[in-house]
């Protein structure tokens, strides 16, 4: 996998420095610097304990982690979350707990969701009057079809 330095610092030094568990693995694991539960259906920021300088022409993106969505609902409200190159702040976590019965226990320590460190680059935009025209065009929400779920999503709705 190709690298990039990222200067990092380590605003709670009780924190380890967000790792990649595996090494072809996309995303570094953040973990939550408090203790918190979170009932059904509410969410809450959470500090990670670190701050970045990403270089020019990179960011972050705050993603949640697989295993904690699909055991017990944990999720990233504005997934992904979005670290700018220009950041110096904490990165902090907006966390959401999916599950509508069971609250989300979190311990300081435990890895909540990942870092996604990816180049990017800016758009320039520019006006014209018409677009190129493209096979798909105008087609939206649904214009492949394929939505065989809604026609039986409705049976069942009855
Ligand atoms: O999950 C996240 C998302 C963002 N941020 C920090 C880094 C980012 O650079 C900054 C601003 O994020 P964003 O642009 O998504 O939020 P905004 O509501 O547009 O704020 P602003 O007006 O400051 O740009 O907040 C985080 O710490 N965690
Ligand atoms: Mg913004």
């Amino acid at each position: 996998m190709a690298s990039v330095e990222v200067l990092l610092s380590r605003l709670d030094p009780g924190v380890p420095v967000p790792a990649y568990a595996r090494p072809g693995d996309a995303g570094a694991d953040l973990v939550t610097t408090s203790d918190v539960v979170i009932p059904p259906g509410e969410r809450a920021v959470v500090g990670t304990g670190v701050a970045i300088a990403l270089p020019d022409g990179y960011a972050g993106f705050v993603h949640p982690r697989s295993g904690l969505a699909a055991r017990v609902g944990l999720s990233v409200v504005n997934t992904p979350g979005t670290i700018d190159a220009g950041y110096r702040g904490e990165i902090k976590v907006c966390l959401v707990n999916h599950d509508l019965r069971e609250p989300v226990v979190l311990s300081r320590g435990d890895r909540i969701a990942q870092l996604v460190v990816q180049r990017v680059e800016h758009a320039v935009f520019r006006e014209v009057g018409d677009l190129p025209s493209s096979e798909r065009g105008a087609g939206g929400y649904g214009s492949t079809g394929g939505h065989d779920v809604l026609a039986r999503t409705s049976q069942a709705e009855g």
